[in-house]
């Protein structure tokens, strides 16, 4: 069930609500900076564009704004594992916070920046027997910045995993080229085949995988839209880049068949052995900060 909206957290002329369908409020910001819309189903953003810039986050056309299912596009919590769930095949891939509606608990105004947080009741969650708390902090400025903690509550330890699961706008899959994973081993899951990374990535097929190891920045250079993307990152030994090329595009009935010309997805993530099993009281922060840099042309 969709949220109650509260009135306090409003900021003239800076954050408001707007339903993007019936029963689906999202959070509307605007500042000097840039703007960006972030669902309270999932508390995921859907849209960050810098002024005078082209957005930097990827969302389908064919996106669902539905109670239940994760968008595709922006930046979708994947929560409290990634992917399949290690042990039971009937959990949901990805885990629940992005299948859920979070309430808005805060927000703030800054000259640099606008700041919401965001929490998520896992207490109501059936699927999830540990007392956790989960916040997600989002500034929206020059940057967009988000950190997602887990806190745990309970007398038992918790493992979690997950990611920041981001899709940036590119003007062309074929052109672009992304740096900092140079030398970084990583299982290329299209093949099943653990690697190591010559060179910049680029793509001409499926990319699905896990960069290993891997805590460093990267960049993705977009000569069609004449800037650089910088992705920073903290909290996360694992980064995937995820494409899904013409094939799997075509099963996926929330994308359009020649959308994947148009994004990437670079995840801060606890992926695989990546994971952080807190003991009670412990917290874990994941963040990752986005810079869009215009190049000269
Ligand atoms: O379709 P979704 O559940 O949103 O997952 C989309 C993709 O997410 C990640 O990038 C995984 O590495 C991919 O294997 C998966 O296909």
């Amino acid at each position: 069930m969709a949220p109650t909206l509260s009135k306090k957290h409003l900021i003239p002329f800076e954050l408001w609500y707007e339903d993007f369908a019936p029963g689906y409020p999202t959070i509307r910001i605007s500042n000097d900076h840039a703007s960006a819309t972030i669902a309270l189903h999932g508390a995921h953003l859907i849209d960050f564009i810098p002024r005078d810039q082209e957005p930097v986050i990827f969302t389908s056309h064919d996106a669902l704004f539905t109670e239940g299912k994760a968008v595709r596009g922006g930046i979708p919590v994947c929560w409290p594992w990634f992917n399949a769930h290690p042990s039971d095949s009937t959990m949901p891939s990805h885990g629940f916070a992005r299948n859920r509606f979070w309430q808005l608990v805060e927000s703030r105004s800054t000259e640099e920046f606008t700041e919401i947080i965001l929490q998520l009741d896992t207490q109501s969650v059936d699927i999830w027997k540990f007392d956790t708390t989960l916040t997600l902090t989002i500034k929206v400025g020059k940057s967009l910045s988000l950190e997602l903690k887990t806190t745990n509550n309970g007398s038992t330890p918790v493992t979690i995993g997950g990611a920041l699961h981001s899709y940036f706008y590119i003007s062309d899959i074929q052109q672009i080229t992304l740096t900092g994973l140079e030398k970084t081993t990583y299982l290329d899951t299209v093949v099943g085949e653990e690697k190591i990374q010559v060179g910049p990535i680029r793509f001409d097929s499926e990319v699905d995988s896990v960069y290993l190891k891997s805590d460093q920045p990267v960049e993705i250079h977009d000569p069609g839209f004449q800037r650089t993307i910088l992705i920073e990152k903290s909290g996360s030994l694992s980064t995937v880049i995820w494409n899904p090329w013409t094939e799997k595009s075509q099963k996926l009935a929330d994308l359009g068949d020649d959308e994947f010309h148009n994004f990437v997805c670079v995840e801060a993530a606890n992926a695989l052995e990546d994971v952080y099993i807190l003991a009670p009281a412990a917290e874990h922060c994941l963040t990752t900060t986005i810079s869009s840099i215009p190049t000269s042309a």
